[in-house]
Formats: structure tokens, C-alpha cells, sequence
């Protein structure tokens, strides 16, 4: 199985790259960008000591930056974030009428935001269009100094390793990673956030990335743009098309890896 980049009619859930204006591109890893520079400012100024404080100033003032952000330089695009989204209006219940929908997650990875030393935390920016899905977006690792976006390639490594890596949740490694531990062989390898864990699959330190058991849309939207934007494959973990912009956000379970371990992993973590 393998996920090239696609449209909505193959089921999807990105854009054929040309599809993107690159101006949108562009904003989005100066957002995902900006988000991080703060974020690694707040770490400084606040420091560890008090790690509840740590966590929700990082994800206010995230968040207050990329929505200004957003208001200010694209006004007529709606929001879906993770704070607001029972909300009427922009950042709200207008995103299931709106053409664009900037999807974000301000701060992935919070737990190891609050943690002295950890580099795996993210900040995710993901435009989605109407009949084109996502069609632009931004994964920025601050503390690993590195934004990738939908306009580079991130190559998929000739050779499919004997025995893969799967990049699993630090505090709640899935029964279905497990599964696949064993019928492949596979080593898990524990990460925090789900932005950093896509990372390091496209980036090749990883082979897989294997989560389920709840998540929601802002959660996996960038960094899945950026995977699938570089042929790597990425679906729920029963093979079927992430979507985006849906009514209700949760989108509980995902599969990253390369094209050809797909079939494997898909038949592994579903029992065949
Ligand atoms: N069972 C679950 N229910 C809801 N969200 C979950 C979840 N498991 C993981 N997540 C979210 O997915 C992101 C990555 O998690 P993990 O590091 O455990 O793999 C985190 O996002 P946030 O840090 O933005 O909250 C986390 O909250
Ligand atoms: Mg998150």
C-alpha cells in the first residue's frame, strides 16, 4: 500500500503539492516557527520548578500567538485548535461552513515541554481546504532548532530494515504497538508527542510510529501532511484515510511508516 501524495477523490487526505499556494507554506512554518522561538523563551523564563505553570503558559501563550497570527494575516480563514473548539464563531463551530482551516496544536508534547532536557515537543500548523484536505502545513521542533513543512522532501531511505523501530507513546504505549513488536520483531522505541514521533520517522530515526486509543485532529493534522507529502504512508491503523475538519475532532488512532512496511504493520497490529 502506498500513500503518494493524493486528493480528496483517492481518498487522501492531502493535496497533490501543487495544489498549495506557497505563500501558504510559508506562513505556516513562520507560525510553527515563531511558536517555538516563545516557547523556548517561556522554558527560560519560568524554568522547570513548577511544571502545571510551565505547561499551561506555554500553551496560552502559544496558542495567543498563533491565533493573533492567524486573525491578523489571514481573516477569513477559520481555526480549529485545541483550545475553543466548543466555541461559536472563527475558532469554533464556523470551520464546518469555512473553505480554510488552519488546524493547530500549539503545544505537543506538553508533558516533555515541562521536563528539563527533552527535545521531543512540537508546535504543528496545518491549513485544510474544502475538497482538497490538508493542503499545506508546518511541524517546528524548537528544541531540536528544525521546522519541516509540506514544500520539502523528506526521502524515504532506500532499505527496509530488518528488525523496525516503532515510535510508541512514552505513557501509554499501545496493545496494537505490542502486537506488532512481536509478530515483526520490532523494537519500541518511547517518545513523547505525536508531532516529534512523525518527525523521527521521515527524518529516518524511526521506522514507524504506531498510536491508538485517542487523539484528536490537531494532534496528528501537520505532522501527517509533512509524511505523506514526502511519500511516506499514513492512515488510521485499519488502512483507512485520516480526514480532517470533521464535526467531531477525535481521531483516536494513526499508522506512520514507511510505504513498504504498511501491509506488515497493518496485518500485525490488527491481529492477522
Ligand atoms: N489516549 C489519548 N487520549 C487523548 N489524547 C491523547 C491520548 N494519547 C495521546 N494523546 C495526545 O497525543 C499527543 C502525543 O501523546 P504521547 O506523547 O503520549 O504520544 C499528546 O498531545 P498534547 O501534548 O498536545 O496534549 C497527547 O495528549
Ligand atoms: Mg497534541
Amino acid at each position: 500500500m502506498h500513500d503518494a501524495p493524493g486528493s480528496a477523490a483517492t481518498g487522501a487526505p492531502t493535496a497533490a503539492p501543487e495544489a498549495a499556494d506557497p505563500a501558504d507554506v510559508a506562513f505556516a512554518a513562520e507560525l510553527a516557527g515563531g511558536a517555538g522561538e516563545l516557547l523556548l523563551q517561556i522554558r527560560a523564563e519560568l524554568g522547570f520548578g513548577d511544571a502545571r505553570a510551565l505547561k499551561s503558559a506555554g500553551d496560552l501563550r502559544a496558542n495567543d500567538f498563533l491565533l493573533g497570527r492567524v486573525a491578523a494575516e489571514r481573516p477569513g480563514d477559520a481555526v480549529l485548535s485545541e483550545e475553543g473548539k466548543g466555541e461559536a464563531g472563527r475558532v469554533g463551530t464556523e470551520r464546518l461552513d469555512a473553505d480554510r482551516v488552519w488546524i493547530i496544536d500549539p503545544l505537543d508534547g506538553t508533558r516533555e515541554y515541562s521536563e528539563e532536557g527533552r527535545d521531543d515537543w512540537a508546535v504543528h500548523v496545518a491549513l485544510w481546504q474544502r475538497g482538497l484536505g490538508l493542503t499545506a502545513a508546518a511541524v517546528a521542533l524548537p528544541a531540536q532548532g528544525v521546522t519541516l513543512r509540506t514544500d520539502r522532501v523528506y526521502p524515504v531511505p532506500a532499505e527496509r530494515p530488518a528488525k523496525p523501530r516503532i515510535a510508541v507513546s512514552r505513557t501509554r504505549p499501545p496493545a496494537e504497538a505490542v502486537a506488532a513488536e512481536a509478530a515483526l520483531g520490532a523494537e519500541l522505541v518511547p517518545m513523547g508527542s505525536a508531532g516529534a514521533k512523525v518527525m523521527a520517522v521521515v527524518a529516518g530515526t524511526v521506522d514507524a510510529y504506531v498510536h491508538a486509543g485517542g487523539q484528536f485532529e490537531w494532534d496528528s493534522a501537520a505532522p501527517v501532511a509533512v509524511a505523506l507529502a514526502s511519500g511516506w504512508h499514513a492512515t488510521r491503523i485499519d488502512g483507512a484515510p485520516l480526514r480532517y475538519n470533521e464535526s467531531d475532532p477525535y481521531l483516536p488512532d494513526l499508522l506512520v511508516c514507511r510505504p513498504d512496511l504498511a501491509e506488515p504493520l497493518l496485518a500485525a497490529v490488527n491481529g492477522h
